[in-house]
This record gives C-alpha cells, structure tokens and sequence, in this order.
C-alpha cells in the first residue's frame, strides 16, 4: 500500500486495506476456519514488533470487558464514572492531578476515530492519522523478530490493527487507565493480549457470532470467561444458568474470583436511561469495574455500600453512548434509534420504543425502518419485533427494508473524494469510514437479504405496507413522508445494525463523527 501522504484520508484507506475480503471470509467459512490461539500469539507478535511487552499494557490499568449485549454501554458507564471522580478526591489534602481516560469500543458509528477516545472524545483526525503512521512504521521496520508468531512482512487485519495501535495511542497519551471492549469472544479475542488487567467484566451473553463461537449459550460463554485472568478481580451480573456456570467452573480453573452481582441496590432513585433491567445491569457491573479500578488508581478511595459517591450519580446520569435507545424529536417525526442486532437485544428495543410510544399523549401512525446485512439468521429477529409491537393493538404501519447504503448519491460516507472500490456497485461510490469489504456487494445490489426480511413480514402482519428501499437517506426520507398534516407526528424506529443507526444519525444530525 502506498503511503507516500500520510493525511487521515490515507490512513483510511491503508486500514481498509487490512479488511477480510468477502470470499476470503466466505472460504474460510465454509472450511471450517475459526478464531483459535493463534490471534493472541500473533498479537503478541505484533506488540513486540512494536517494541512493546504484554507488561508494558499494566501501565494503563486495563478494564476489559466482555459479553454478548452491553459490553459498550458497560464500558461507557466506568468511563463515564472514572472521568467524573478523577482530579476531584483530596488525599492528605491534596488534589489527585486529572486522571486521562482511554476507551476502546466496537464497532464505530460514523467515523472509525470513535474506537479509540481519550476522556470520552474521539481521537481526532490529526491524531489518528500520526499514531496510525507510526504504527505501520514500525511494524515495517520490524518485519520480522525471530521465532515470533506473525507472519513475517504481515500487517494484523483490520481489528487487531486497531486494537494494537490503541494501546500506542494510549502509552504515548500517557492514558491512566483504559477501558476495553472486546470484539469477538474473548479467550482469542484481539484484546485478550492483555495479561493483568485492572478487573475483568462480562455482560451479558446470549446467542450472536454463531460461527465463530458457537451455537449455545455455554459454549459462547466459555470464549467470554476468556478474559479473566489470575490475580485480577472479575464480575459478571446474573445469566441464564447454562452460561452462569460455565463462567463459575472457568473462575475457578483459573483461580478467579468472580462475583456474580445483583442489581446495585445503590442505584435506587438513579436515573438509568432507558429505565429497563438490562440496564441497570450494565450499570451495576460499571460501577463495580469503575470501584475497582478506583482502589487501585486511587489509595484514598473507600467504597461504601451504602450510597454511590455524587461523582458516580452523575457519571451514570450523564454518560454519552451514542445509537442506544435514542430519541430524536423532529417535529413531524419521533425518531427512535436503536442499534440492536441479535433476537434478544431486539425484543429490548421493542420494548423500549414501545414504552416510548404509549409514554406519549398523542399516538402517530408508526414506522419502522430495519437493515442487517449478511447475516441470514436476522430474518429471525423480526417476529419478536413485530410481535412486541402488535401487542400495543397497534403494529407498524410502513415497514421499509434498506441497505447499510447511506447516501443516495455518493454511497458510504460523506467524504472530501468519492473512492471507487468495487466492481458491483456501478451506482455507489464507497467513501472511507464505511468501505466495507465484509458483505457480499451482489446480495447489497440486488437486495437479496430485505427481500427475505419483506417476505417474513408478510407473514407476520399482511396489513403491514411493505417497502424495500436501496439507501438509509431515502428510506429516512420515506419515512418523513408518512407524516401528515393535522396528524400526530410519525414514530419511527430505527434499529437492526449499528451501520444502519451510524448511517442514520449521521444523515439526521450532518455530523461526521459521534
Ligand atoms: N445487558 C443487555 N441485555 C440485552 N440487551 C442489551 C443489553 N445491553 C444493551 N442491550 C441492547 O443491545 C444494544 C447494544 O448495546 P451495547 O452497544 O452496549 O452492546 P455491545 O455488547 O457493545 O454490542 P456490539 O455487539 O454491537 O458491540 C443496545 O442498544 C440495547 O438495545
Ligand atoms: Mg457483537
Ligand atoms: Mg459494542
């Protein structure tokens, strides 16, 4: 890859380079290839050709989560937590100096800077583009060191790439403690290089990433209980029992002590939002990783089990976890975004939107606008979705099926230059965030997977206006149409895929990065 410039464009386009290509993904899949021991020795390859040890990562106090649903919005929450109370406790009189917060987050909205945060905020473009530099510097500096476990000449793929150049950013940030969320699993997730961290979390699981974990809830909870380590102090919230034990029998092989937490009885009278029990969950286990990464970072804390510290109410108030459970009032549409993707976090957001919906004196007609691309298995998360809805007596009026497309016109993502990189596509241009390499481009074009989803809805509610529609802007658009004059506004939901709802809240908020 030519990187003769070295603006953040470029470093776009270097790490969309490092993607799994479709068929490469495909082929690896129908062989039977899964994620094994292999990525973390290759990790730790990758570090070292870096010039750093799996020892130098203590140094950011690493909070490492993992989980099936709310792993983001656990790791928001300490984040959150951790940034209020620092710079602001006084030992012998003194003020503790403003602690810097790291966090790493998958996947990203709009831009792919929202990954890695210093103090909650994106690292900028600047920023990106000079560490992503160094990083690729180094590893071709160092293409090879003898006896490590990388290909030698190799650069890791896309999210390991990103992993490893986050724990650059953050030693050469001078972060004080960082926060993680794993990509895939745990045992042989990217982030599983760490050897110490601070505490270990695991939100909760359920059923998602089949292929590379496992189709029951015990054998995926064995890659999540990965990410425990021996001396590191582990929490996990109440599981269906089949996962909880295997958690337990995981702990204790290694030595773990895990607690298994119920609700935090301190955040009565907490505002948590949404108000729903999956959150107070996500909750409960930031306030027990932030507490825990506090005693360390923090000598003069002191937890008590009474009341959680003023710092810690404003922390899970105030904390920012953009396209979870959103509300948008645009005057002609209520907008309700939500970037669940597996049966159960769906079924929440129904929920929720529904709560939303009967919460509001007026009731407009509603509107759903759904996207899941390439995976066959979403056409099942429809019926709880349809059917939570049909319970309010009123179900879904228009029903629109897109693409992960976001701009009629230009395709990906607003950018300076439209890159043209597949062959497919003759009417999207790809634009750098959202180049995405991992979808078959024939199944986007002929709208392979929203015709299956049109063909389930007609099942489950033949009243229902059916439509299919090729990019996020125009179905936003067909959406703003179903309002009418003299008539309650349109409550619309947005949900099914992270791009979907990134797409959408960029459209709707003209905003580059969230
Ligand atoms: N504890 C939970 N149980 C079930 N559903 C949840 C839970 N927490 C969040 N959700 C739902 O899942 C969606 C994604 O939440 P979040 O980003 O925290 O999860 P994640 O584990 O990071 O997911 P991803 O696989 O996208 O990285 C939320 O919008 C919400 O609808
Ligand atoms: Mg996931
Ligand atoms: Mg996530």
């Amino acid at each position: 890859m030519a990187t003769t410039t070295r603006t953040y464009n470029d470093a776009i386009d270097a790490l969309n380079s490092l993607q799994t290509p479709f068929a490469v993904i495909e082929a690896r899949r129908r062989a039977g290839v899964r994620p094994d021991a292999a990525s973390v020795r290759e990790m730790r390859a990758y570090l070292a050709r870096l010039g750093y040890t799996p020892r130098d990562l203590d140094r950011l106090n690493i909070v490492h989560v993992a989980g099936t649903k709310g792993k983001g919005s656990t790791c928001a929450f300490v984040d959150s937590i951790l940034s209020r109370y620092s710079g602001t406790t006084t030992t012998n009189g003194t003020i503790t100096p403003r602690r810097k917060i790291g966090l790493f987050t998958s996947p990203h909205l709009i831009a792919v800077r929202e990954r890695i945060r210093i103090d909650s905020t994106p690292i900028s473009e600047a920023l990106f583009a000079k560490y992503f530099f160094q990083v690729w510097d180094r590893l071709e500096q160092n293409p090879d060191i003898a006896g490590d476990q990388a290909e030698p000449g190799s650069k890791p793929i896309y999210s390991r790439y990103l992993t490893l150049m986050s724990y650059h950013v953050f030693l050469s940030e001078g972060v004080d403690v960082a926060v993680y969320e794993t990509g895939i699993g745990g045992e042989y997730d990217a982030t599983n290089v760490v050897e110490r961290p601070v505490a270990s979390g695991i939100s909760t699981l359920g059923i998602d990433h089949v292929f590379a974990l496992g189709n029951t809830v015990d054998k995926i909870a064995w890659h999540k209980a990965g990410i425990m380590k021996p001396g590191s102090p582990a929490f996990t919230i109440e599981q269906v029992p089949s996962a909880g034990e295997v958690l337990k029998e995981r702990a204790a092989e290694k030595g773990v002590d895990l607690q298994v937490l119920d609700i935090d009885p301190r955040l009565e009278g907490v505002k948590i939002r949404p108000d729903a029990v999956f959150q107070k969950k996500n909750a409960t286990l930031g306030i027990a990783l932030a507490e825990t990464a506090l005693k360390k970072l923090d000598p003069g804390f002191v937890r008590d089990p009474k009341a959680l510290p003023r710092e810690f109410v404003e922390g899970l108030e105030q904390v920012v976890w953009r396209g979870r459970c959103e509300v948008k009032d645009e005057g002609n549409v209520i907008w309700h975004v939500d970037g669940a993707h597996t049966v159960d976090s769906l079924k929440m957001a129904a929920r929720w939107f529904v709560e939303e919906c009967t919460g509001r004196k007026e009731g407009g007609r509603k509107v759903l606008i759904f996207n899941q691309q390439g995976r066959t298995e979403a056409v099942d998360f429809l019926d709880g979705l349809c059917e939570t809805v049909e319970k309010t007596g009123k179900g879904f009026e228009h029903v629109i099926f897109c693409t992960n497309v976001t701009y009629a016109k230009t395709g990906y993502k607003r950018g300076n230059q439209p890159v043209l990189l597949f062959f497919f596509l003759s009417s999207f241009f790809f634009f750098f965030d959202f180049v995405n390499r991992q979808h078959d481009p024939k199944d986007i074009e002929e709208m392979t997977q929203q015709r299956i989803f049109a063909e389930r809805w007609k099942q489950l509610d033949p009243s229902a206006n059916i439509l299919l529609i090729p990019t996020i802007e125009e179905a936003i658009n067909t959406a703003r149409e179903c309002a009418k004059e003299g008539e309650p506004p349109v409550q619309a939901l947005i949900t099914g895929s992270l791009h979907l709802v990134g797409g959408a809240l960029g459209i709707l908020e003209k905003a580059d990065a969230l």
